[in-house]
């Protein structure tokens, strides 16, 4: 017995009108049994309607229906894997949630990247693919989570420094331009209900820079850091990994520093994490996506109000670069600090695979607090931390995707 979520403000708030008009019926036509229909109310409600649903199911599969966009998916899975009592469950319970999407959602960026879209696509036809397929019950796809900790600094002199929360991606997660953008584009749901406001909310920020420290954290599988070499087109271990030593410290300030977990793109056509596809590798493993200003030698002696201005063009191109199939990892600075795709100039983007990440805003930078875990916002607290590790699925628990 299925459990159906939908989230009816989500996207361009049709996801009601959608599964009553066609997962409803599709459903019943394959007599798919139906356990109950949850129309979320509120923020957080999805994950305790779908905690509630596997909490009093002692039997049987955990096959939830959600027509909603990422952020829906993400109370989901957050609720459900942080809750005790389905850590501890009896072994004889079942304990692996199977996830059925219906992208309902802005960017829906956790479907584009599983059901890539094709221009000949009807867009009914195309919301259906993941019905389609867990009513074939034929592939399923395990999710590897994200999980990150924000971190307070201690309350007093000698305490410890205190956990503030835990969250769980399933997509992404993010500081900097599109923690930003995120942020400021939840103010424009209303007037722009499509991934428009995503455009508006860069334009805003485009030229701010973030300050604070990055630290990379090796992957289990590999031990180090790794790196991808444009020119060998392959991974390599980060010059500053080392089996003995393998943390990378990056220093700021950041233009952009993004990790994905699942997902090649953000949105159907924003292909920001090209190599979850190119280069596919199981495991416990980000990608992470950084530009550093500082990268670019033609910055040098520029005032700092006209260095922001000179680079706000160049991260523009990059993001720009990332609408055309990802090209933006491929993109270096010219001698003279134009940005072009060919030469063996020092590169735009900093594109690492590893197994987690750290950032330590600067206390003074406001907006380097801005944490963005699958376009929810959480505020690192001033003077702490946000750290992110990858999980990997096990065999017997965990979410997976029918696909
Ligand atoms: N009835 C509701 N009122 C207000 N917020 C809600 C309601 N139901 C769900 N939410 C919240 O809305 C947020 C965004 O929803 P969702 O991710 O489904 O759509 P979206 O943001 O438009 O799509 P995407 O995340 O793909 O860009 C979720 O975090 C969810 O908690």
């Amino acid at each position: 017995m299925a459990l159906i979520i939908c989230n009816p403000v989500g996207g361009d708030s049709t996801a009601k009108q959608f599964v009553e008009a066609h997962v409803l019926p599709l459903l019943k036509a394959n007599d798919v049994p139906i356990a109950r229909i949850v129309e979320t109310e509120h923020a957080g409600h999805a994950g305790t309607a779908a905690f509630e649903f596997v909490d009093s199911t002692v039997s049987g599969p955990l096959d939830i229906i959600v027509a909603s966009g990422d952020g829906t998916i993400h109370d989901i899975v957050t609720t459900i894997a942080l809750a005790p009592s389905y850590k501890n469950r009896s072994p004889a319970t079942p304990a692996q949630v199977n996830l059925v999407l219906v992208p309902c959602g802005t960017a829906n960026a956790l479907y584009s990247s599983l059901f890539l879209p094709k221009p000949e696509d009807d867009p009914v036809q195309y919301k259906l693919q993941g019905i389609h397929a867990f009513i074939k019950q034929a592939k399923r796809v395990p999710l590897t989570l994200a999980i990150t900790d924000i971190i307070a600094p201690p309350r007093s002199g000698g305490s410890a420094p205190v956990r503030e929360k835990t969250t769980v991606s399933v997509v992404v997660t993010s500081i900097a331009l599109h923690a930003s953008i995120l942020h400021d584009s939840e103010v424009l749901r209303t007037e722009i209900p499509s991934i428009e406001r995503f455009k508006v909310a860069a334009r805003q920020n485009i030229t701010r820079w973030y300050s604070g420290c990055a630290k990379l954290f090796p992957s289990s599988s590999t031990g180090v850091v790794e790196i991808w070499n444009p020119f060998d087109k392959e991974f390599v271990p980060h010059a500053e990994s080392e089996e003995d030593n393998p943390h990378v410290d990056i220093d700021g300030p950041f233009a952009y520093f993004l990790s994905t977990v699942n997902v090649d793109r953000l949105e159907p056509a924003f292909q920001i994490a090209p190599l979850v596809t190119a280069e596919p590798r199981t495991g416990a493993l980000l990608d992470i996506v950084v530009v550093r200003p500082y990268r670019d030698a033609s910055l040098s002696g520029l005032e700092a109000e006209e260095e922001r201005q000179v680079f706000a063009e160049k991260s523009g191109e990059v993001l720009r670069a990332a609408y055309q199939s990802g090209n933006h990892i491929n993109l270096r600075y010219d001698p003279t600090g134009k940005v072009v795709s060919e030469g063996e100039g020092e590169l735009v983007v900093e594109y690492f695979r590893c197994g987690g990440w750290e950032w330590i805003p600067d206390t003074e930078d406001e907006k380097a607090h801005l944490l963005c875990n699958d376009g929810l916002i959480n505020t690192i607290p001033k003077g702490g931390k946000a750290k992110t590790m990858a999980a990997a699925p096990s065999g017997e628990s965990g979410f997976i995707v029918y696909v």
